[in-house]
């Protein structure tokens, strides 16, 4: 099979000009084919405060009323999408940037919950995507670049987290190339302990992930994005890693970097 790395990157990389820079050159110089899918959560809060519009996470979710989901629009497909696909051209890589609505390649469901409404966040799976169109746009030689925002083909747009869309890419792509799913982010993989950068472990399974989760060693955003990692090698993707955005090409040349989900 056909080798193809799907990589993602957040809000945090993205708010650095430089290491933004940085990065997207060594993704650049990715030879096989490739897909990139970006984040921007931290963007969006700051727009956000700005104006005025109070912002609210649950479970790594944005609550998204009508006035965030235009921020999340603006900001997501909009001024990052674009901003990301530009950058991709100064290096010679052919970038075509999405929303899900585009080509109507990611379609969403409204998140259903008992108790609380997400407002405009879209839940996905693996029938959410158009497999054959990211094929034919990757035949084609293009790199395709997806931001956070999907449709529900009812003339919606939804907010959507970047790290399931990345894993749920992952999955649906998995029949058809020998794909490693790369989630990039500022830490060495997963830390033992936050505050030193080098306690990564190399590898990392569902129980060892129960037990750093039972002993309060992991938080934040990292619970979700190991939550979308272990879901996308349960379902079938050939190889998933989480590591520092510096060190992407040193992974591509094999060296194993951060950690390594294993089941
Ligand atoms: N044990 C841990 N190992 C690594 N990162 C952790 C750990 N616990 C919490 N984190 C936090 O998770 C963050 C990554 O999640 P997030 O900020 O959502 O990334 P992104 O926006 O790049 O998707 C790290 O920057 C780190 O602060
Ligand atoms: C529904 C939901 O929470 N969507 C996310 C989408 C952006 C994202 O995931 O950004 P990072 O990868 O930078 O965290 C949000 O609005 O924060």
């Amino acid at each position: 099979m056909q080798k193809l790395y799907i990589i993602k990157i957040g809000g945090t990389l993205i708010d650095d000009k430089k290491a933004l820079k940085a990065f997207l050159a060594q993704f650049s110089e990715i030879k096989e084919a490739k897909i990139l899918i970006h984040g921007g959560g931290k963007i969006a809060e700051t727009l956000a405060e700005k104006l005025k519009i109070r912002q609210t996470m649950i479970d790594g979710r944005r609550i998204t009323n009508k006035k965030t989901l235009k921020v999340v629009t603006m900001v997501y497909a909009g001024r990052i999408n674009k901003n990301i696909v530009a950058k991709l051209q100064s290096f010679d890589c052919n970038a075509i940037g999405f929303s899900g609505a585009d080509g109507n390649v990611i379609k969403a469901e409204k998140r259903q919950h008992p108790e609380i409404d997400f407002g405009f966040v879209g839940d996905i799976d693996e029938k959410s995507i158009n497999h054959e169109l990211i094929i034919n746009i990757i035949n084609l030689g293009l790199v395709p670049v997806f931001s956070a925002i999907t449709h529900d083909k009812k003339g919606n747009l939804f907010n959507t987290n970047a790290d399931t869309i990345a894993g749920t890419i992952a999955q649906a792509l998995s029949k058809y190339f020998d794909t490693e799913l790369l989630f990039c982010f500022d830490k060495n993989g997963v830390l033992e302990n936050i505050e030193d950068d080098n306690s990564n472990l190399k590898t990392i399974n569902k129980q060892e992930f129960s037990e750093l989760k039972s002993q309060g060693k992991l938080h934040k955003g990292i619970l979700p994005k190991l939550e979308n990692a272990f879901k996308a090698k349960e379902n079938g993707v050939q190889k998933v890693a989480l590591i520092k955005e510096e060190k992407l090409s040193d992974q591509i040349k094999l060296r194993n970097e951060g950690t390594e989900i294993c089941l």
